[in-house]
C-alpha cells in the first residue's frame, strides 16, 4: 500500500473491519504475530534451516518484550508462533498482566501454557548474549508519552542484537515519527532496529523526522483489511499517499504531434553578476524536464556573464518591475521562477510583485521565500498557481508559529507532524507548499497532500549538496510550464529530483541532476511504465 496512516485512522480501519463481523480483534492480531514471523525468515532465510531436529546443532533462541497494550498481544502471538516452529523463546511483560486489553490477554494466556512470562526486573543486558534475535513489542501505535528509563536501559542493550520491532519501534510516535526516548549522542547513526514489522500500510512516523533513520527497514504486512479500505478513505478523507511523484512522473511523455509551445514557455529570473548560476542550473532543469522554451531573465549587469554559458536556454534583459510586465505581455509564457540567488532587495520585492499580480503560474524558492515572508503585502497576493518551496529555515521565516508548534519537544503522542505543518502552510499561503528534506511533504491549500520519502532504498544523502533545490525550482517550473498541476507538478518534480539523485549515485552536484534526467524519464516511457527506477 502506498498510503500512509496515522494510528487514528489504522483503529479506525481495524474497527470498521471488526465491525463489519467479517473479522474479530483477535484474527487481526493472530495474523499480525503471523505477518512478523513471516518476515523474520524472509529476512533471515538461514533460520529456516531445520535446527531443533538435528541434534548437533543448537536450537534457535529468541526474547520477546512485551508491552502493556495490543502490541504486547502481538508479542505472544509471536513467541507462541516461533515456539511452534522449534525455537527456545523468553517473554518479558512490561506492565501487569491483569491489565492487559482482552485480546491481549488471551494470547497473554495463550503462552501461558507455553512458557514462562517474566517480570520485567529480570531483563538484563547479560541475556541478550544467548539470543539472535529481541522481538520488541512494547509500544506500537498506541504510545503516548516518553518511553521511561527501565525500558530505555533495556533497548540500548539489544542494539548488538538482531532486532525486530512489531509495528514500529517503541520510542518513536507513529504519527510524526518523533523519538520518544533519549537517544545517546554517540549513538546517533546507529539504527535502532534491523526491521520493523508493520500492518496493513505505512504509518507517517516510518518515514517521517527520525522515524525513518532508527526502524532500519520497514515491511508492511497485509493483515487482510484491504476488504474495507474505500469505506474507511470516505469516511476517514485524509489517507495521504507518498511516492505520488512517481505517478506524476509516469505521465511525462509528449504528444508526437505536439510544436516546442504546446509544452509551454519557463521564465526563470537571475540575481546580479556572480550571482546567475542558481537560475541557470533551474533554467537547465526546467529545460530537461520538458518545457518547450525556457528564458533566462537577467539584469543588465549579468547579460554578458550569463550569454557566456547558455546555449539552448534563451535570454532576456530585465532591468526592473516594469520591464518584467512587458515581456510578460507574452501570454505565452506560463510558468516563473522566482529566488535562486535572485537577491533581496526593493528592485527583486518589486519583481515579485508583478508576477504574482500576473496570476501566472509561479515557483518562489529560497530569496523569494524570504522577501515574501518580509512583507505581509507580498504574501498576501499568492494564489493557488504559485508553489512555494521552502528548507527548514525558510519555512521558519514564513510561518514562524507553524514551525514553533513542530518543533516544540516531542513528550507526547499523537502530535503535530511535518505533514500536519505543511498543509496549515499550504491553506494560510493559499497554494501549494513543497517543504524540503529527506521527507519532503507537498500540500496544497485545500490540504491534499503527499510525502515524497527519501528513505529507505530511497535514501539519496548526497542530495544535501548546494544548489540541489535550485535544480527542484527548475523542475517544477518546467512541469508547471508544461501544463501539470501546481501540486502534481510539486510532487512529480521531487520525486524525480530523488530519481536522478539516485541514478547518478554518490559524487553528485547539483548540475549533474538535469543531466540525469533523460536517462530517469527514458526508464519511465520503458515498457514497464516506471517500475525499474
Ligand atoms: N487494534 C487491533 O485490532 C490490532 C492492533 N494491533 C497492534 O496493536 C497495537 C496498538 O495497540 P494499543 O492501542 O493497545 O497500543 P500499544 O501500542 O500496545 O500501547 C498502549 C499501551 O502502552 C502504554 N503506554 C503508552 N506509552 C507508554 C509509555 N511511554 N510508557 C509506559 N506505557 C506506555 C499505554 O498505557 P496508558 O497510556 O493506557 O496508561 C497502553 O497500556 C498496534 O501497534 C499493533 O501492534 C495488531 O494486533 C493488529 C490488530
Ligand atoms: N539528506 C537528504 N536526503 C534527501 N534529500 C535531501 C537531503 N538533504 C537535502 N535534500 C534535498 O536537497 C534539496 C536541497 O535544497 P536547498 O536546501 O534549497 O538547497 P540549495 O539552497 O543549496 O539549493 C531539497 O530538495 C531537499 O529535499
Ligand atoms: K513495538
Amino acid at each position: 500500500m502506498n498510503e500512509l496512516l496515522t494510528a487514528a485512522q489504522m483503529r479506525a480501519i481495524e474497527q470498521a473491519a471488526i465491525d463489519s463481523g467479517a473479522v474479530t480483534g483477535l484474527e487481526l492480531m493472530e495474523r499480525a504475530g503471523a505477518g512478523v514471523v513471516e518476515a523474520i525468515y524472509e529476512e533471515w532465510p538461514a533460520f529456516s534451516k531445520p535446527d531443533g531436529e538435528n541434534e548437533q546443532k543448537p536450537r534457535l533462541r529468541a526474547v520477546v518484550l512485551c508491552g502493556p497494550g495490543n502490541n504486547g498481544g502481538d508479542g505472544f502471538v509471536v513467541a507462541r508462533l516461533l515456539h511452534q516452529r522449534g525455537w527456545v523463546v523468553e517473554v518479558f511483560l512490561y506492565g501487569d498482566a491483569d491489565k492487559l486489553p482482552p485480546d491481549a490477554r488471551v494470547n497473554y494466556e495463550k503462552w501461558c501454557e507455553i512458557g514462562e512470562v517474566l517480570p520485567w526486573e529480570k531483563c538484563t543486558s547479560d541475556r541478550w548474549g544467548r539470543h539472535p534475535l529481541v522481538i520488541e513489542a512494547l509500544f506500537g501505535t498506541g504510545l503516548t508519552r516518553e518511553v521511561p528509563d527501565d525500558i530505555r536501559n533495556v533497548l540500548l542493550a539489544t542494539l548488538n542484537c538482531r532486532r525486530v520491532a512489531v509495528d514500529l519501534p517503541c520510542f518513536i510516535n507513529s504519527d510524526t515519527g518523533a523519538v520518544l526516548m533519549e537517544w545517546p549522542q554517540n549513538l546517533s547513526g546507529v539504527s535502532a532496529g534491523h526491521v520493523t514489522v508493520t500492518f496493513h500500510s505505512h504509518k507517517h512516523g516510518h518515514l517521517l523526522g527520525a522515524g525513518a533513520a532508527l526502524c532500519g527497514q520497514v515491511v508492511v504486512k497485509s493483515i487482510g483489511l484491504e476488504f474495507c479500505y474505500e469505506a474507511i478513505g470516505a469516511t476517514t478523507a485524509e489517507v495521504f499517499p507518498y511516492l505520488i511523484g512517481k505517478l506524476q512522473g509516469q505521465r511525462l511523455s509528449k504528444i508526437p504531434s505536439a510544436h516546442k509551445f504546446t509544452h509551454g514557455h519557463a521564465l526563470i529570473l537571475s540575481g546580479g553578476p556572480a550571482q546567475t548560476g542558481a537560475a541557470r542550473m533551474a533554467a537547465r532543469g526546467a529545460l530537461r524536464i520538458g518545457a518547450g522554451l525556457v528564458t533566462l531573465g537577467v539584469p543588465p549587469t549579468a547579460q554578458q556573464e550569463v550569454a557566456a554559458q547558455v546555449t539552448a536556454v534563451m535570454l532576456k534583459r530585465i532591468a526592473d518591475a516594469d520591464a518584467l510586465s512587458d515581456v510578460l505581455e507574452d501570454k505565452r509564457i506560463n510558468a516563473l521562477c522566482l529566488g535562486p540567488a535572485l537577491g533581496l532587495g526593493e528592485r527583486e520585492a518589486n519583481l515579485i510583485r508583478v508576477a504574482l499580480e500576473s496570476g501566472r503560474n509561479c515557483v518562489l524558492d529560497a530569496d523569494a521565500l524570504t522577501l515574501i515572508a518580509r512583507d505581509k503585502d507580498l504574501f498576501e497576493k499568492l494564489h493557488p498557481d504559485c508553489v512555494l518551496t521552502p528548507h527548514g529555515g525558510e519555512f521558519a521565516r514564513l510561518f514562524p508559529d507553524i514551525a514553533a508548534k513542530l518543533d516544540a519537544p516531542a513528550t507526547k503522542g499523537p502530535a503535530y507532524s511535518k505533514i500536519d505543518a505543511t498543509r496549515e502552510a499550504a491553506k494560510r499561503a493559499g497554494c501549494t507548499v513543497l517543504f524540503k528534506g529527506p521527507d519532503t511533504v507537498i500540500s496544497d491549500q485545500t490540504g491534499v497532500a503527499s510525502v515524497n520519502a527519501a528513505v529507505y532504498d530511497r535514501t539519496v544523502p548526497w542530495l544535501a549538496t548546494a544548489g540541489s533545490g535550485d535544480v527542484l525550482a527548475g523542475f517544477i517550473t518546467g512541469l508547471l510550464a508544461r501544463g501539470f498541476s501546481p501540486v502534481h507538478a510539486a510532487e512529480g518534480a521531487a520525486w524525480l529530483h530523488v530519481e536522478c539523485a539516485r541514478h547518478f549515485g554518490p559524487g553528485l552536484i547539483a548540475e549533474d541532476l538535469p543531466e540525469q534526467l533523460p536517462a530517469v524519464l527514458q526508464s519511465l516511457s520503458g515498457s514497464d511504465q516506471g517500475n525499474a527506477v
